[in-house]
């Protein structure tokens, strides 16, 4: 993918979100979210022992098109969060990854734990959407914001009860994020130009995230290896989409990533706390 598909996509995002506003007003929006039960916090579940996993509802994407048929999301929440999964990521993004706020809703409605709205947010009228959908937590791709807007929807999210997932690629997406002020920082091993996964990036940035800044590792988790080897460089939680929506036991599949990251020998490794 060139950085111009990641245009492409924003694009259709905001054509989407122009239909939505046309139907429900901001304020209208708000008085929803100010209904919405208060929001959950996952930093606690994210600063425990152990690597936290964050278990995504992905129904397709650009790198893999169709990946599962996903008739229940709420069902394979609950399956997720029986597992031990400490947050529910459901992407809501609806051209290129099949998903929707009814997805969201869906899953909000059925499980305890936080539930994160993966999508491509450039306005704020999408965190109040979340909000008013139930989500606890929303993601900020810095490569889609320039940096007044990055400073501006982070400092939103917080104000209405969310928790930002704020995602980065590259070295100077780190500087940015941490500048904005995040306090919870995702990797994606997944490159935006070539849509190729290079599990070393988080091991590159890693260092670079300061102390005191929950570290996430996102994309290209391939099975239980994959969680102790981010574990060992680093990582307080790692985010499973594709192996996870592909398998057909996903309580099983989470549970096995939790006890990964849980292992005896990683007591003694350096967390990002
Ligand atoms: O998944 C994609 O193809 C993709 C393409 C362009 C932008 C974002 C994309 N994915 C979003 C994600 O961040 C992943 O869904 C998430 O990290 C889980 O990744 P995986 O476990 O590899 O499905």
């Amino acid at each position: 993918m060139s950085t111009s598909v990641l245009a492409e996509i924003v694009e259709g995002v905001r054509e989407d979100l122009a239909a939505r506003e046309a139907v429900t007003s901001l304020d209208e929006l708000k008085a929803m979210a100010r209904k919405a039960p208060d929001a959950l916090d996952p930093m606690p579940a994210f600063r425990a022992e152990g690597v936290s996993v964050i278990a995504e509802v992905k129904r397709s994407s650009p790198s893999k098109g169709a990946l599962a048929t996903i008739d229940d999301p709420a069902s394979l929440a609950a399956e997720y969060a029986a597992g031990g999964a400490a947050t529910i990521s459901v992407l809501t993004e609806q051209r290129r990854f099949g998903g929707s706020l009814d997805d969201l809703r869906a899953v909000r409605g059925r499980v305890d734990v936080p539930v994160l709205r993966k999508d491509f947010i450039v306005t704020s009228y999408q965190l109040w959407e979340a909000r008013a959908a139930g989500a606890d937590l929303a993601l900020l791709i810095v490569a889609a914001l320039d940096q007044p807007t990055l400073v501006g929807l982070l400092e939103r999210a917080v104000s209405i009860g969310l928790t930002p997932l704020v995602e980065v690629h590259d070295e100077e997406e780190v500087e940015r994020a941490v500048d904005a002020g995040a306090t919870l920082l995702g990797v994606n091993a997944r490159n935006l130009k070539t849509l190729e996964v290079d599990r070393d990036t988080f091991a590159r940035l890693a260092p670079r995230i300061p102390d005191g800044v929950v570290r996430v590792a996102e994309s290209g988790v391939r099975g239980p290896h994959d969680v102790f080897e981010y574990a060992k460089q680093g990582a307080d939680v790692v985010l499973v989409g594709e192996t996870l929506v592909k398998g057909d036991n996903p309580r099983e599949a989470v549970a096995d990533l939790v006890a990964a990251g849980a292992h005896p020998s990683l007591k003694q490794r350096e967390v990002g706390r």
